[in-house]
């Protein structure tokens, strides 16, 4: 069995493989993990998935285990400011989308909802997230009784497995690279091999496999199989390996981020308990609230600004308090390693792919990633159909994910710079346009959305094309012939019941600063 597995890179991508590797395989892998002290990771407040939940849960890890050591708040919702217009916002939020008749509540409100916030009527997160509320009362216990807190309850292996089944209600906010360091413990508890020293050199036999990574100071390090979580310079897979990158800028053109880490008196400020993603000039800027401080950044594209007027922007929108703290700019690669497996090395992380992180992917590319790796572990014989079937899964899910994205562009009405006009006219994913289509007369579900899994539900695609408001949308005929009693009884216990819970939870700010 290929059990000698070498990971090349530490950060949020190396320790989840190794941490994830030794839970499944426990002694029956060596894992070791190399990392460089002079090569940066890549550590943002970052955001997740609620899917990510099913990793701690898989590593035998609780919120009060992880959560403190990381910083860590919820996340219900993405809050999606100025994209419509100055002033405006709608939430993307995490929570089962409600049908009534067999049509999804989201349809019945384009007929004639109660209010202008399909966000409000039709989802209680969005109330919560107006009212800042934490999704946990201060006892611990979730919001809602019909809401199922276990993990367990299913033997599933995978993310894929789970979806469409049940939604769980929030995701999180961490400090990735305290997130890193964490896992970093629990690997080296569980007997992973932690070297700190630069890869200076990728050996390939004659087939052109790894056989083994040449260090600084700690010379080869033998494997069965390699793990390339170096980040954008991609060392196995692009450098040695030459697997060519598929750029997504034709149809992503944001290349380019710069970040602040802006410590706040949270008490006094509120933590709101999701991700705002602001729309400005040439981009948006994220806004991330972690205990004790905020991650901030505004992701743009080169082509229409520059790296000096971005952070001038940013520094704008973020005040005084922002005055002391250091930018941190990071040039983006946007796309995928055509494939991420390669003879006997697995490309994990930034080094695969990534998309801008407007919906929070990145560390969910990682989770699937991990998770077709185990599904699909190669055997003695390096069955060919393994690796085919990874590379199928990894580069569907960030091919979906790149339509998901495009459509927030599209669907936009702001339209007050060259950049917000052009987005209205750029080119979309193969397949995306004609899919469009049919969304705009009957809103996506799961047969017209992009046909592979790739972590977004219907109901998300919905919220955006909703949200943005700059396509014309209609709502399903078939509506106008059946009794609306029960989507308007729908509609009013949702406001009913959101009103009572944003009444009686308590705030994040409470709810965190109790475990302090
Ligand atoms: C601006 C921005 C915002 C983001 N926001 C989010 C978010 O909100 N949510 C989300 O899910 N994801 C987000 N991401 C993505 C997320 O940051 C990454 O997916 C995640 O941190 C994984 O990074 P990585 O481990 O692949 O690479 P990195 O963090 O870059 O780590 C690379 C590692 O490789 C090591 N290394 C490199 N070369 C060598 C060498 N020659 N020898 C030894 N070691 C080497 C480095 O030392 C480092 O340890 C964001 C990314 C960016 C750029
Ligand atoms: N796999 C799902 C994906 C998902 C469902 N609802 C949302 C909302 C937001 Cl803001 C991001 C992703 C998803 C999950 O993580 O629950």
């Amino acid at each position: 069995m290929p059990d000698r597995i070498v990971i090349v890179g530490g950060g949020t991508a190396g320790w989840m493989t190794a941490s994830y590797l030794k839970a499944a395989f426990d002694d029956r892998v060596q894992v070791t993990v190399v990392e460089s002290d002079r090569i940066g990771t890549i550590g943002v407040g970052e955001a997740t998935f609620s899917d990510i939940r099913h990793f701690f849960a898989y590593l035998g890890l609780e919120e009060s285990d992880w959560m403190p050591a990381c910083n860590a708040t919820y996340k219900l919702a993405v809050r999606f400011q100025d994209w419509r217009e100055p002033g405006h916002h709608f939430y993307h939020p995490f929570e089962q989308m409600r049908s009534v008749e067999g049509f999804p509540l989201t349809d019945w409100w384009l007929r004639g909802g109660p209010t202008d916030r399909f966000d409000r009527d039709c989802f209680l997160m969005a109330s919560l997230c107006d009212a800042e509320r934490s999704p946990r009362r201060l006892d611990g216990s979730l919001l809602g009784r019909d809401v199922p807190e276990g993990v367990a309850e299913s033997n599933a292996l995978t993310m894929s497995e789970h979806q469409g089944k049940t939604q769980f209600p929030y995701a999180y906010h961490f400090e990735a690279a305290k997130l890193a360091q964490y896992l970093c413990g629990y690997a080296v508890d569980r007997g992973v091999r932690h070297v700190v020293d630069d890869v200076v050199h990728v050996a390939l036999d004659s087939r052109g496999w790894v056989d083994h990574v040449v260090t600084k100071e700690h010379g080869e390090l033998h494997g069965d199989l390699f793990v390339d979580c170096t980040g954008f310079r991609g060392v196995l897979i692009n450098q040695a390996l030459g697997e060519p990158f598929q750029s997504f800028q034709d149809t992503l053109p944001n290349d380019s981020a710069v970040a602040l880490q802006v410590p706040l008196d949270m008490e006094a400020r509120g933590i709101r308990p999701c991700t705002t993603a602001t729309a400005r000039e040439a981009g948006w800027i994220w806004t991330i609230p972690l205990f004790g401080r905020i991650g901030t950044g505004y992701v743009y594209a080169r082509d229409y600004l520059s790296p000096e007027d971005a952070e001038r922007a940013l520094r704008e929108f973020v005040g005084l308090e922002a005055e002391h703290v250091e930018a941190n700019h990071i040039r983006m690669r946007i796309g995928r390693s055509r494939r991420s497996w390669v003879n006997n090395c697995v490309a994990v992380g930034l080094s695969s792919g990534f998309v801008e992180p407007l919906e929070s992917t990145g560390i969910f590319f990682i989770h699937h990633a991990i998770e077709q790796l185990v599904k699909f572990f190669p055997g003695d014989d390096w069955d060919l159909s393994l690796r085919d079937l990874y590379n199928e899964a990894v580069g569907h899910v960030m091919d979906g994910v790149r339509e998901f994205l495009a459509l927030h562009y599209r669907a936009a009405a702001r339209n007050d710079t060259q950049y917000w006009r052009d987005a209205k006219v750029r080119a979309l994913p193969d397949g995306m346009e004609e899919r469009l289509e049919r969304w705009l007369t009957h809103l996506p579900d799961s047969e017209t959305i992009y046909p592979y899994y790739h972590g977004l539900p219907p109901y998300s695609y919905a919220c955006v094309l909703l949200g943005m408001g700059g396509l014309p949308l209609r709502h399903s005929p078939a509506l106008d012939l059946i009794d609306d009693t029960a989507a308007r009884k729908q509609f009013e216990q949702i406001r009913d019941r959101a009103d009572e819970l944003a009444r009686t939870l308590p705030n994040q700010y409470e709810y965190f600063a109790q475990f302090r």
